[in-house]
């Protein structure tokens, strides 16, 4: 295992999707002004607004509940007066030069985000989400109210598995985009609901690429793949031409096989497709299930967390990634996708087909997020070191953003800036983090 650089930076060059324009004194400015530094006496102010932006997303997120133990709920129901031209309307872009987006996972994390991004900033988007139970839904319902509705974006109550519901949607709009990032998500529940796995990351995958194949006018593809996918491998930071063939995880093996159909779908329909690998993203509005969330819940309430270490106290670490750094990436990949070449299930000639990473490049160390959270909340974590366990999880992940940085870097001032508006929650939340 390298040094970890423990220092927090962001992907650079990558436009951003715009919001508003932090005061240049605030730490909030400064952390994302911040770009590939490695210098180690920066390193306890970084981690420390890292982590403050953390304890600031916790506090602002509602309440979540634990996994469901067997299949997902989902909440499904479409069609009736007035529901087609609300798509329409939605998909609209602002000027003729926007594009039209479907956004699967609108609702979620990274959907959220990226659907308000790309709406702001002209584009017409149609969000579809199934707002299933895998975590509380009174946060993906929250993210719909409070993000999507008041960006004007329209998300469709349905499943990526409903085909005749994907049919209807590609009858009603020319979507020149899919971003596709509904998936299962998660590497430790796919051992408590395999088959969710299989059912949105795999079938799910499969529907929708037969779907965008037939259309007349095919769309091109961005879609959410994984860091998991580089598995047990030791070697860091991971490269794009790094193997991928020791999974740890039944998630990082739907990820990758999501790569393999996804090239299949390229080579045999000319769809234009860019997979982009995401590192364990982080920001406001995020998952319940992820660690920088549910430590801070248990430390507050004086439960006992449990940290990860490796074999001879290994550290484990994550390459964590900004919210906004993910959102550019999935803008930035939107802008530099090439057209798909097929027509209504026909290859017309080869068409572009990606694989990037999307990380940060500095990981930070488990009890390194602990140790700050404890500081943070000025509480003392009730810590339990217990060796890691075999259930998908892997020592540690660091992303070599250099392909990222030439697919997508050279939009960079391409992008319209744009702001949300005043009383728009996410400028709350923002105002609250760049005054950590
Ligand atoms: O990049 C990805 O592809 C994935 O990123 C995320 O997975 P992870 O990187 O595992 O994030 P997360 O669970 O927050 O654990 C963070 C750290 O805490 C450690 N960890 C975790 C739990 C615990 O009890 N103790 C502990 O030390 C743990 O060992 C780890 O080192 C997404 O959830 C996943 O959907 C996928 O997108």
């Amino acid at each position: 295992m390298t040094q970890l650089k423990p220092i927090l930076s962001h992907v650079d060059n990558i436009p951003s999707a715009g919001k508003f324009k932090p005061d240049k004194s605030s730490l909030y400015y400064i952390h994302h002004r911040l770009r590939y530094q490695t210098s180690l006496p920066k390193l306890t102010i970084w981690s420390t607004i890292f982590l403050s932006l953390i304890v600031f997303f916790f506090f602002l997120s509602p309440p979540a509940t634990p996994a469901p133990r067997r299949g997902l709920r989902t909440t499904t129901s479409y069609g009736g007066s007035g529901w087609e031209s609300r798509i329409k309307l939605s998909a609209k872009p602002r000027s003729g030069t926007g594009h039209t987006v479907l956004v699967t996972g609108a609702a979620g994390f990274i959907g959220a985000h990226a659907s308000v991004a790309l709406k702001r900033r002209g584009d017409g988007v149609v969000g579809l989400d199934n707002f299933n139970h895998y975590y509380d839904i009174t946060l993906k319902k929250s993210r719909k109210s409070k993000l999507l509705d008041r960006a004007g974006v329209f998300v469709v109550e349905g499943d990526i598995n409903d085909v005749v519901l994907l049919r209807k949607l590609f009858g009603l709009v020319h979507f020149t985009h899919v971003l596709h990032l509904a998936a299962q998500a998660g590497v430790r529940y796919a051992m408590v609901n395999p088959n969710s796995y299989i059912r949105s990351n795999i079938d799910g995958l499969v529907n929708l690429l037969e779907v965008v194949k037939s259309s007349i006018a095919q769309p091109a593809i961005v879609w959410a793949s994984s860091s998991s996918v580089y598995g047990l491998n030791s070697k860091v930071s991971f490269s794009e031409k790094d193997r991928t063939d020791q999974p740890a995880s039944l998630y990082a093996a739907t990820k990758k096989a999501g790569e393999e159909i996804a090239h299949a779908y390229n080579h045999i329909y000319g769809l234009s497709i860019t997979g982009l690998r995401f590192f364990t993203v982080y920001g406001p509005w995020g998952r319940p299930d992820m660690a920088y969330f549910f430590f801070t819940k248990d430390i507050l309430n004086r439960k006992q967390i449990s940290i990860f270490e490796g074999p001879n106290h290994g550290t484990i670490a994550r390459d964590f990634t900004y919210i906004d750094d993910i959102v550019k990436g999935c803008l930035s990949a939107i802008d530099t996708a090439k057209k798909s070449t097929g027509n209504g299930g026909k290859k017309k000639g080869e068409a572009q087909f990606r694989i990037i990473n999307l990380g940060n490049t500095s990981p930070v160390s488990v009890h390194k997020l602990v140790s700050i959270l404890e500081k943070l909340l000025k509480v003392k974590a009730k810590k339990k070191v217990v060796l890691m366990p075999r259930n998908g999880d892997v020592p540690i992940t660091h992303a070599n953003i250099s392909l990222a940085r030439m697919e997508l870097g050279r939009v960079l001032g391409e992008v319209k800036k744009t702001s949300f508006p005043r009383n728009n929650l996410a400028v709350e939340e923002y105002g609250l983090m760049y005054r950590v």
